[in-house]
């Protein structure tokens, strides 16, 4: 870790603890302090505010591009993060005229019931919880990956460290088992880049309608100030906000007939009908493979006419599959959910880039026929 933060870290005084259920406490580098370790340059920081105007414009419909958030389930080592994000950057340079690609740069994870928490958390992997080394990290990688001129995204699951890497992102997404809390729907208000909601688990969308709604409006709530301090913070509101569509417990919800009562949903609440569908989670019933066919339906779709469709989201490692955590750990393979392997992942953006010039040329030549 930077010296300068490690110095400044050290165990709180045990003698302090007003709990005692609390078994141990260690300090955090504050926002602040994490910021000034690993700086944003200004130059960097533009481009930044420039992937947040054009993610903005697609999902206005402004762009007709397709949002496409692709990468890691989860985020575990440095070097397939950043071999990851130079193929994606690569394959950005051909297929940038029709598709924004987005990085997932997931660094915490919610989970089900316990199990790995993600690199913020637990960098080492073996349940040290080195959180300020983690934070340091992701950090680090995150402005590294930005600087290869890729926008990136991630979930946003403890509201305390939104601060410390916030102005990194592109886009980013409150999971499907936090939509609905009220903690996370203030945060969302005070972010000034697009995020998207996803629907509960249980796959209903009412709920991520609503935290789209609430989190439009501005808010007052507690929380840390810049320096790590406890304030009465006052939000703006969010007006930037996607619905993401990702199955539940009934199965999954990206065909035709779902993504329309989605719209129908979007515009009762008063809200534009800006849909994104995740190819993964329980719209592919979190089998890999699945996540093709789940992409080709949401084209099709796009094609005739669904302009509610503005971005999809894949879950894709340099490697297929999944491995669990504990031995020997396979290079470019994901230790959370299941992903698509790179080669099949750019095949398949690709192919969608070219179904959507396709698309395009077509509703081109019929619009010049009616002109003629
Ligand atoms: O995206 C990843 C997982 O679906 C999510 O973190 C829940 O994982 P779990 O059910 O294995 O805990
Ligand atoms: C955990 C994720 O998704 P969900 O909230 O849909 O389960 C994810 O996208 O990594």
């Amino acid at each position: 870790m930077n010296a300068q933060l490690d110095t400044a870290l050290a165990e709180t005084d045990a003698s302090l603890d007003v709990d005692a259920e609390i078994a141990g406490s260690r300090l955090l580098p504050t926002a602040d302090e994490l910021r000034r370790a690993v700086p944003l340059d200004p130059a960097l920081e533009a481009r930044i505010h420039r992937q947040r105007d054009a993610i903005r414009d697609v999902l206005a419909g402004r762009d007709e591009r397709l949002l496409v958030v692709i990468g890691p389930c989860s985020i575990h080592d440095r070097d397939s993060a950043l071999d990851y994000a130079g193929r994606l950057a690569e394959l950005n340079a051909q297929l940038g005229d029709v598709l924004l690609p987005v990085m997932r740069v997931y660094v915490e994870k919610p989970r089900t019931t316990v199990g790995w928490k993600g690199l913020a958390y637990d960098p080492h992997l073996d349940g040290s919880d080195d959180m300020a080394e983690g934070l340091y990290q992701t950090r680090r990688l995150m402005r590294d990956i930005t600087a290869l001129g890729l926008p990136i995204a991630c979930e946003l699951l403890q509201p305390m460290l939104v601060d410390y890497i916030e102005d990194l992102l592109g886009w980013a997404a409150v999971g499907a088992r936090t939509t609905e809390s009220q903690v996370h729907r203030e945060m969302v208000s005070a972010l000034g880049l697009p995020v998207g909601f996803k629907n509960a688990t249980s796959g209903d969308i009412g709920v991520a309608v609503d935290a789209m709604g609430a989190s439009r409006h501005g808010h007052r709530y507690p929380g840390l100030d810049a320096h790590g301090r406890p304030a009465l913070l006052t939000s703006k509101g969010n007006p930037d906000t996607q619905l993401v569509l990702r199955g539940g417990q009934r199965g999954p919800n990206f065909d035709a007939a779902s993504v329309e009562r989605a719209r129908g949903a979007l515009l009762e609440g008063g809200l534009d009908g800006s849909i994104m569908v995740d190819c993964s989670h329980a719209n592919s019933g979190k089998d890999p493979a699945r996540q093709p066919a789940v992409l080709d339906d949401v084209l099709r779709q796009r094609l005739a006419g669904q302009r509610a469709l503005t971005g999809v989201m894949l879950e894709s490692h340099i490697l297929s599959g999944k491995q669990k955590l504990g031995g020997e750990l396979r290079y470019g393979v994901s230790v959370t959910d299941g992903c698509l392997g790179w080669e099949e992942s750019a095949a398949l953006l690709t192919r969608a880039a070219q179904q959507l010039r396709q698309g395009v040329s077509a509703g081109e030549r019929l619009s010049a026929c009616a002109t003629n």
